[in-house]
C-alpha cells in the first residue's frame, strides 16, 4: 500500500502538515489584495477592516507556521517553542497588555510592564506544557531541569525583543519566532 503522507511518521506529514497554514495564508494573500473579499475573515483578523492589514501580522504569523513545521516539525523542541512563544507569549501580551497595561515600559509607551510579564509568564508556561506532550508522545526527550532554565531564557529574550520599539521595521510575529528559534537552537542545540 502506497505510504500516504498523513502517517506521521512518514518523511512528507511535515509538508502535509503545513499544508493548514498554507491555505490560510492564500486565503490572507488573496483577500489582503482584495482579489476577493471575505467580510468575515477581515473583521475577525484586521484591528481597522483594512484588508491590507491581512498582509502584515497574520501572514507573518501563518508564514512562521509554516517555517516551524517544515524545518523543525516535531523533532526539536527549537519549532514547539518558537510557535509556543509566537502564539501563547505574544498573544497573551495583547490581551493582557491592552487592558491592564497602564504601567508602560521605559523604553517603549507603546508596551506595557503588564503585557511583557505575561508574556514572559504565558510563553514560558505553554512552551513547558508543550514540551511536556510531545515528549510524553515519544518525539524528544528532555532534561527537565535543565529545559526548565531554557525555556526561561528563551522566554526573557523573546519577551525582551517583543518589548522594544521595532515594531516598525520586524514585525513580531516575525522577530518573536525568529529570536526564539535561535536562542533555542543555540541552548538545545538542535
Ligand atoms: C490574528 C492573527 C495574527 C495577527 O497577529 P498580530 O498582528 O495581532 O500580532 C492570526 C491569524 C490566523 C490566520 C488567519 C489563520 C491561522 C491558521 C493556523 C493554521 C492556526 C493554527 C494556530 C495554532 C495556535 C498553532
Ligand atoms: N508587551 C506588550 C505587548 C502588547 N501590549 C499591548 O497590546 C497592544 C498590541 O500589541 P502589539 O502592537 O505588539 O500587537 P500584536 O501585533 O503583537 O498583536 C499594544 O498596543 C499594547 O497596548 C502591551 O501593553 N505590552
Amino acid at each position: 500500500m502506497a505510504s500516504w503522507p498523513i502517517f506521521s511518521n512518514s518523511v512528507e506529514a511535515r509538508y502535509f502538515a503545513s499544508l493548514v497554514p498554507l491555505v490560510n495564508c492564500l486565503r490572507l494573500v488573496i483577500n489582503g489584495f482584495s482579489l476577493v473579499t471575505d467580510e468575515g475573515l477581515v473583521k475577525s483578523v484586521t484591528r481597522e477592516g483594512n484588508p491590507g492589514e491581512l498582509l502584515r501580522g497574520p501572514l507573518y504569523y501563518v508564514l512562521m507556521l509554516i517555517l516551524c513545521a517544515v524545518v523543525f516539525w516535531r523533532e526539536s523542541p527549537t519549532g514547539v517553542i518558537s510557535v509556543a512563544m509566537m502564539c501563547g507569549g505574544d498573544g497573551i501580551a495583547d490581551i493582557i497588555g491592552r487592558s491592564f497595561g497602564s504601567q508602560k515600559l521605559p523604553y517603549n509607551q507603546r508596551k506595557s510592564w503588564a503585557g511583557s510579564i505575561s508574556m514572559f509568564a504565558f510563553g514560558f508556561l505553554v512552551s513547558i506544557g508543550m514540551l511536556q506532550y510531545f515528549s510524553a508522545l515519544g518525539y524528544f526527550q528532555l532534561d527537565w531541569i535543565g529545559t526548565i532554565q531554557k525555556v526561561a531564557l528563551i522566554s526573557l529574550v523573546a519577551t525582551v525583543v517583543e518589548s522594544l520599539p521595532i515594531t516598525e521595521v520586524i514585525d513580531d510575529n516575525i522577530s518573536v519566532p525568529l529570536v526564539s528559534m535561535l536562542t533555542a537552537s543555540l541552548t538545545f542545540g538542535s
